[in-house]
């Protein structure tokens, strides 16, 4: 099974690779079109700033390829995010496969989110074998705001949309990668799919 993590500068990478590795999975690095287009799965990561990562997306022409995939496609956090209409954070357009947009938390919380939360409502074969209010690593300052495409949700100020589906693309604001043996059965069960 051909496991491609797509490698486009802004991504926690080594981190995902480990915990695909720890599952028996040899997951490669690529930002090479033909590589990820003949993947099985792709996993789309993301940490830091909006803005700069689109620009890196843009630069490398995977802001075109990434929405045309039509094998399984897991993005995690800014990966999500970007998978979004557009995020607040740099005013940034996003690739727009999840109908909705992403918010900053107010100040009325501790932003970023940083630490265990859990998530619930939960509707999709992602979650197969996790159960409702199972705690999650998140590390965010902004969130997607609910749609018809949520597939779990999270109370921090304000309840929002924690994962996401359309179609054969999914995507979390939280780490699986990070979130310990529940986050294991997410990425097996995205593997199996
Ligand atoms: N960990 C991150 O990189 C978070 C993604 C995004 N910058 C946010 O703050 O929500």
């Amino acid at each position: 099974m051909k496991l491609v993590i797509i490698n486009y500068g802004a991504g926690n990478i080594k981190s995902i690779q480990f915990a695909f590795n720890r599952l028996g999975y040899d997951a490669i690095l690529s930002n090479n079109p033909e590589e990820i287009k003949d993947a099985d799965k792709v996993i789309f990561p993301g940490v830091g700033e909006a803005s700069s990562a689109m620009k890196m997306l843009r630069e490398s022409g995977l802001d075109e390829l990434i929405p045309t995939l039509k094998q399984p496609v897991l993005g995690i956090c800014l990966g999500m995010q970007l998978m979004c209409l557009h995020t607040e954070e740099g005013d940034t357009e996003g690739l727009g496969i999840f109908q909705t947009k992403v918010k900053r938390f107010s100040d009325n919380v501790k932003v970023p989110q940083m630490g265990w939360n859990v998530i619930k409502d939960l509707k999709s074969d992602l979650f197969n074998d996790i159960k409702e209010n199972e705690y999650m690593y998140l590390v965010h300052s902004y969130y997607a705001e609910h749609c018809n495409e949520t597939i779990a949700a999270t109370d921090y100020e304000i309840n929002y949309a924690s994962a996401l589906k359309h179609e054969n693309f999914y995507g979390t604001q939280f780490h699986p990668e990070k979130s310990s043996v529940a986050g294991a059965k997410i990425l097996h069960n995205f593997i199996k799919m």
